[in-house]
């Protein structure tokens, strides 16, 4: 437990590599908001596989589940290791955002966070579930979300809403806009000199990242919320004025 703790107090802070990222963004109404997009880091990481190990299951994609009742010794600590990281994410991103805020000025008027590659314990029609939500965020309805597009899109502050579509998804939606391209064929598709292009016409300054991140490589988000719009309603659209990521060749000591 000692080591847990010391990881987590070396990373609190910390972004992480990949498409994590801190950006500016202004609202309709001129509200600049701060957005983060990263998770428990390498404390979520280094738990998730240690129970992965204990139960028997194989590290990778395309493998076989691991299963563990979850009324077992090791499926107890299983979810509670996973909802400290959970509480861990939540708790970097506030940190994080308000290092920010400190830099640039001002106070917090709003605040919406959200989990998503999380697993959460829901009742649906009457049913006790355990629900996890993979490359999606909860929506229910009147829950708010933030859903980035690519550092040169616009991102958005979402809702979600009561509808039949809602509720067949468990009440959830789109936590992003999603790949058009893997991170290698990006870099072999783009320039650099494409992505600055994109970024200048935008008006966005960008910090680091690398070709695999560029806005080329992602798909639009309207058309992605087009595609999903009976799950969610959008409150604001934020566009994003400067990017910070990790840049090329930059090395993550804490996997995540
Ligand atoms: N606002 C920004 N959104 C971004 C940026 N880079 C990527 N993205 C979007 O975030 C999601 C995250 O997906 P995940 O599956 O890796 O969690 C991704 O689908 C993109 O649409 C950015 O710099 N700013
Ligand atoms: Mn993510």
């Amino acid at each position: 437990m000692e080591a847990y703790r010391q990881k987590a107090v070396g990373q609190l802070g910390t972004v992480g590599s990949g498409n994590h990222y801190v950006d500016l963004m202004r609202d309709e109404a001129g509200f600049v908001w701060i957005g983060v997009h990263f998770g428990s880091r390498g404390l979520g990481h280094t738990s998730a596989t240690r129970y992965l190990k204990a139960a028997g299951g194989k590290d990778g994609m395309n493998v076989p589940p691991a299963i563990v009742d979850e009324d077992s010794e090791l499926g107890r600590r299983y979810i509670a290791a996973m909802q400290l990281a959970g509480r861990y994410s939540y708790a970097g991103r506030e940190w994080v955002v308000d290092r920010v805020r400190q830099i640039i000025g001002g106070k917090v008027t709003e605040s919406v966070h959200n989990h998503h590659n999380y697993a959460w314990r829901e009742t649906h029609d009457g049913k006790d579930l355990w629900v996890v939500r993979k490359g999606a965020t909860p929506a229910f309805p009147g829950q708010r979300g933030f859903v980035g597009g690519s550092m040169g899109d616009d991102a958005v502050i979402l809702e979600g809403v009561d509808s039949p579509e809602a509720k067949a998804s468990l009440y959830s939606t789109v936590h992003g806009a999603g790949r058009l391209f893997g991170r290698n064929e990006a870099k072999r598709r783009f320039t650099r000199e494409e992505m600055d292009r994109w970024l200048n016409e935008r008006g966005v300054t960008l910090v680091g990242a690398d070709l695999d991140e560029s806005p080329m490589a992602y798909r639009r988000l309207p058309e992605v919320l087009a595609r999903h719009a009976g799950t969610l309603k959008v409150l604001h659209t934020l566009r994003p004025f400067a990017v910070a990521m990790a840049g090329e060749g930059e090395f993550d000591p804490f996997k995540d």
